[in-house]
């Protein structure tokens, strides 16, 4: 027994809800058994009973009126012998018979009976007008066979309906742990099992893969439970892309360059990226929760920050974004520009959830700006106020002056012998004497003038609110004597002058342009009259410096119209006089002007950029011409022609002496390319840049006019170098002045050992060439042998030399 009720308790602890199931079915299959038996066993009971009263009334109608007539006829034997047999009926274990008025009469046993039921009969002769009423009989019937059958039938019925009832409930159990509760465990374990890292496997259960299992519940929770389980996996994928992808965003906000802060609703900081840490120098755990104005806090003084930000979060509430630029402190205390863009964040369609500050550091840009300001109100050399400034200002003075009723002086200044210095000494000294220059006018004057340079080597002076013109010729004497010390340049002591021209407000115009005009026109005046003077303007001047805009602007036209043209004079070979070549010289032929030389014109063309086309319509022309000459004459030949410096710099320059060359198709060694010391000196990397260039293409290259300049040796031997031309002005004296001669020999000699050739530049007479001969220079040129001439009358002179060679030969 014992071992029974362990059983069954290991059976409730594995399966609790099969062993419920039992219990229940067993609680109530033996409910409804028991009821079912009762109701069975009381319709029988009641059907015995009823038996037993059937069995009393077929006594009562079969044998009442018998005895009735045995009583009457006092039929004593006749009367027992009728109530036997009513003994002797099932059940009836007693009668008792009443004969009126005094006799009984008794058969059968009580005392066996438990249990009994009675019924009396009334015992009455009828006659055909009378009843006598004779008796009465009272039958006992026994009830305990029907109350023993009762109880068996108790018994048996609850007995089997019990062990019916227990073995379905075990074969229902059994029926339905296969069928079903082992399945919900397995369900049970998988669910248990089930988690994000283990949701690969799909719930499988062990039973035959039929279509009515296919159909059932347990298939339907399967799939439910898988259904479940890919939906999961879904979101889970779904989830995992979404944080690769919120990973991605925070770190591409992470390492954004630009600055990122994000505030919560109520505008305190919850996030700064590195960017903004390593602009600004904050922690991001110090300035969490806190309102971003301590990004502009030390900037500004606390009102104006409050302001700011205030503004701030009204136009991004207004507008939904404000941007501009602040002045921020690093925590190093080191100011820097942001260009900064705020916006709301927004969740859905409600209110702003958070806010975002972008900022960009734009010290750079910002410097660059106040660089580009500067630089286009500023002469970057000098640090002067340029053209532009320098009008505003004088457009300034002139509104006050004439506001106050005062005079305006216009003082126009250019160094005499800056453009000789620059082109001797070079750049570098040329920039050092500007700013000297610069720095000696400054001091000449006080506060409220204004000193710019205009260009070049010309400055402007403006003096406002002057009450005497006299003043304006005190201020001219101070820059003059200013300039009397020497100046140092590159170690050398400098003597530079200038020469000013003044015009006055309102005497001589009231218009600013004008007054620059006349000023320029009395400083142009004063340089013709000895230079070191001022000059205050006049009118008869206006025609002069018309003049001069009227060459500038024919000039401008001089190309189109056809009016230059080249001279060309040859040059020989010292030793026979036999032509070696020619140098080409530009010359102006103007309806107005006349025929025009380039002393006149060329510094005009550089100034004004024209000598870039001019030099160019040179250089083509000179090839042009050369190659025509050669096949002409069948001789080599070499064309020289000059460079001015702007043309040189040029970054064209280069290419259009190589498409001058192969438009000519004259060879790179036949042209000669004339450059001055100036440009040599000046040890740009640009200028060497050219020169190896050209000496790539195969051109030739001479330092001209050698001697006149502060040279330095040294760059014969760094640049590619063929010719050297020895100055016209060491050749005129050379037969007068033994220095000179000395000079032109030490040149020669040490040209030759460099492995240079030497051209002499104008050589006028006979003598002149025997000592060039003598000294062997390779090369003259000079009136002596020809003028420059026309291309046409060159041609004749080529013939000319030519048979004079032919004649000389034989
Ligand atoms: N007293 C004297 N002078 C002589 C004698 N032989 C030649 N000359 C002159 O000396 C100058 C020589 O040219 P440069 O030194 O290169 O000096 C040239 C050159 O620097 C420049 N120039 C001429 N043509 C051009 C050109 O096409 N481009 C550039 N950039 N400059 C040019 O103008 C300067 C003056 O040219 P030009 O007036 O033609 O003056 C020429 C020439 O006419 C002589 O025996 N005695």
């Amino acid at each position: 027994m014992e071992k029974w009720f362990r059983r069954l308790r290991q059976f409730r602890d594995r399966s609790p809800l099969s062993f419920r199931i039992l219990t229940y079915i067993l609680l109530f299959s033996s409910l409804f058994t028991l009821v079912t038996s009762a109701t069975q066993i009381y319709t029988d009971f009641r059907n015995d009973v009823s038996l037993v009263d059937e069995r009393m009334s077929v006594i009562e109608t079969s044998y009442s009126s018998s005895l009735a007539r045995s009583l009457w006829a006092l039929d004593q034997k006749l009367l027992e012998v009728q109530m036997e047999g009513i003994l002797s009926l099932p059940d009836i274990v007693h009668l008792d018979l009443t004969i009126y008025p005094d006799s009984r009469v008794r058969m059968g046993d009580l005392s066996t009976a438990n249990a009994t039921r009675s019924s009396t009969i009334e015992l009455v002769h009828q006659t055909e007008s009378e009843s006598y009423e004779l008796g009465e009989l009272t039958i006992t019937a026994s009830m305990d066979t029907i109350y023993q059958d009762l109880r068996r039938k108790i018994v048996v019925i609850l007995a089997t309906q019990f062990l019916k009832t227990f073995f379905v409930s075990i074969l229902i159990i059994w029926i339905f742990q296969h069928f079903v509760t082992r399945h919900l465990q397995t369900m049970a374990e998988f669910a248990r099992r089930f988690s994000i890292h283990n949701r690969n496997e799909p719930l499988r259960l062990d039973r035959a893969d039929t279509a009515s299992n296919r159909r059932d519940e347990l298939s339907q929770v399967v799939d439910a439970f898988n259904h479940m389980r890919e939906r999961l996996e879904e979101d889970v994928q779904k989830q995992e892309l979404d944080a690769a992808k919120i990973r991605k965003l925070s770190k591409a906000v992470e390492q954004s360059p630009s600055s990122v802060l994000i505030c919560d609703r109520n505008w305190r900081i919850e996030f700064c990226n590195q960017k903004f840490c390593q602009i600004s120098g904050h922690e991001p755990d110090a300035i969490h929760g806190k309102h971003p104005e301590l990004i502009t806090a030390d900037s500004m003084s606390p009102r104006d920050n409050n302001q700011l930000w205030e503004n701030i979060r009204l136009q991004v509430r207004r507008v939904g974004v404000w941007q501009g630029e602040i002045q921020s402190t690093r925590t190093n205390g080191e100011r820097f520009w942001q260009q900064v863009v705020v916006t709301p964040i927004y969740e859905d369609d409600g209110p702003a959830t958070h806010y975002l500050i972008l900022g960009e550091d734009i010290s750079i840009r910002k410097r660059y700006e106040q660089q580009l300001l500067r630089q286009a109100n500023y002469d970057i050399l000098t640090g002067l106020p340029n053209r532009m400034l320098a009008l505003d200002r004088l457009k300034l003075a002139l509104a006050q002056a004439q506001r106050e009723g005062t005079l305006v002086a216009v003082l126009f200044l250019d160094l005499d012998n800056f453009k000789h210095i620059n082109d001797t000494m070079g750049h570098e000294a040329g920039d050092n004497l500007l700013i000297e220059a610069a720095r000696r006018i400054s001091s000449c004057l006080r506060g409220t003038s204004t000193v710019a340079r205009l260009g070049g080597d010309e400055f402007l002076v403006i003096l406002p609110g002057i009450k005497d013109a006299s003043a304006t010729e005190q201020v001219g004497e101070r820059i003059l004597n200013t300039f009397s010390p020497p100046i140092q340049i590159s170690g050398q002591e400098i003597f530079v002058s200038t020469s000013i021209g003044i015009a006055l407000y309102p005497d001589d115009s009231d218009a600013s342009g004008n007054l620059l005009q006349y000023a320029d026109a009395a400083m142009y005046q004063a340089k013709s009259q000895g230079k070191s003077a001022y000059q205050r303007f006049r009118p008869e001047m206006k025609a002069i410096s018309y003049e001069r805009l009227q060459m500038e602007s024919n000039l401008r036209r001089a190309l189109e119209l056809d009016e230059l043209e080249l001279h060309y004079q040859p040059v020989v070979r010292t030793s026979d006089g036999l032509m070696a070549g020619a140098e080409a010289l530009l010359r102006w032929r103007n309806a107005e002007l006349g025929m025009v030389g380039p002393d006149r014109f060329i510094p005009l063309a550089e100034e004004t950029g024209l000598i870039i086309p001019i030099g160019a319509w040179v250089i083509r022309q000179a090839c042009l011409e050369a190659r025509r000459w050669q096949q002409l004459t069948g001789q080599p030949f070499f064309i020289a022609v000059n460079v001015s410096p702007r043309q040189f710099r040029d970054p064209g320059f280069v290419d259009l002496v190589n498409e001058a060359l192969q438009e000519a198709g004259l060879p790179a060694g036949q042209l000669e390319l004339e450059i001055t010391e100036r440009l040599i000196l000046d040890d740009s990397i640009e200028a060497s840049d050219t020169l190896s260039r050209l000496d790539e293409l195969g051109v030739r290259l001479s330092v001209d006019d050698f001697g006149t300049g502060y040279s330095a040796l040294s760059y014969l031997k760094s640049y590619p170098f063929d010719t050297l031309k020895i100055d016209k002005t060491f050749i005129g004296d050379v037969m007068i002045e033994e220095d000179d001669a000395a000079l032109v020999r030490a040149i020669i000699t040490m040209a030759h050992s460099l492995g240079l050739e030497v051209i002499a530049e104008g050589v006028e007479d006979e003598s002149q060439t025997h000592f060039l001969q003598d000294h062997g220079c390779d090369f003259s040129q000079g009136y002596f042998y020809c003028r420059p001439i026309v291309a046409d009358e060159f041609v004749e002179w080529i013939q000319t030399n030519t048979r004079a060679a032919g004649q000389s030969a034989t």
